[in-house]
């Protein structure tokens, strides 16, 4: 499976304030490439950090996009992945709406009742992992089940796990025309961080978008 991470950050490496609110960080131009980056992907994977935050919908902004996905014999929405051990994505998350199909990766730690309940509102629940998500092992699932290229929109903790687990193929970052600061603010690569062992990128295409830049990486 490939998987392509996508996100914005401010000139300050910022992808939200410290109060952790959706801000647009991207412009008009980018906005679009994302919807495209959307519809060439099989799913869109966001950490339940951010479904609390943002309530994201993932799904495809443009018209002639989903009615070009149904013709290539695609569902008209890409899927949708939530990284979520314990469950605690609301059962009145947009995610949960019939637009798309949504897979929950949670633990072996999440309450029986919750995964019932996701199951119930129409989720496919793939536990893997004692505690926390087992990324390595639920990717292997989803790969199973037809996902070949998996988008990755965030938020900090899941894409530093991501590249600490070596499961990263390529990164886009969007950096704006914005200081966003804060100490506790997230940025593109949170959690415990690294300290050796430093992932290295492969800069592979610098473009002027928007007020800011489109920075692609791949990562070998
Ligand atoms: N500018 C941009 O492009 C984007 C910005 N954002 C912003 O990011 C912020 C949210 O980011 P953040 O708080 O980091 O949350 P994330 O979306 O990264 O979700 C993190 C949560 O995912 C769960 N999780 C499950 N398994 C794993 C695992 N193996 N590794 C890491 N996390 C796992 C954890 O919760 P648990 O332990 O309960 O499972 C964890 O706390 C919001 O402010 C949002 O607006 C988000 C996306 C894009
Ligand atoms: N690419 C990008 N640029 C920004 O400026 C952003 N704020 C985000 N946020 C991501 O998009 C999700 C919202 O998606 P929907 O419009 O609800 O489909 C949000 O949850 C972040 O993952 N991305």
């Amino acid at each position: 499976m490939r998987v392509v991470v996508n996100a914005a950050m401010s000139a300050d490496g910022k992808i939200s304030s410290r109060e952790r609110t959706q801000i647009a960080i991207s412009g008009p131009e980018d906005f679009d490439r994302v919807d495209e980056l959307r519809a060439a992907s099989d799913a869109v994977m966001v950490g339940v950090g951010t479904v609390l935050a943002d309530d994201p919908s993932l799904t495809l902004d443009s018209e002639q996009r989903r009615t070009d996905r149904v013709g290539n014999g695609d569902p008209s929405n890409p899927a949708r992945v939530i990284a979520d051990s314990r469950i605690r994505t609301p059962p009145d998350a947009t995610i949960l709406d019939d637009a798309a199909p949504t897979y929950l990766l949670v633990s072996e730690a999440a309450p029986t009742d919750f995964m019932e309940e996701m199951e119930d509102a129409g989720a496919t629940v793939i536990a893997a992992g004692d505690d926390r998500v087992d990324l390595p092992s639920a990717f292997e699932q989803l790969e199973a089940d037809g996902i070949d290229q998996l988008m990755v929109e965030g938020g900090g903790e899941l894409i530093f796990s991501l590249f600490a687990a070596d499961l990263v193929d390529e990164c886009s970052v969007f950096v704006g025309p914005k200081i966003i600061g804060g100490r506790d603010a997230p940025t593109l690569a949170d959690g415990d961080g690294f300290t050796e062992d430093f992932p290295a990128l492969s800069l592979k295409a610098v473009e002027r978008l928007d007020e800011g830049v489109l920075l692609q990486w791949d990562v070998p």
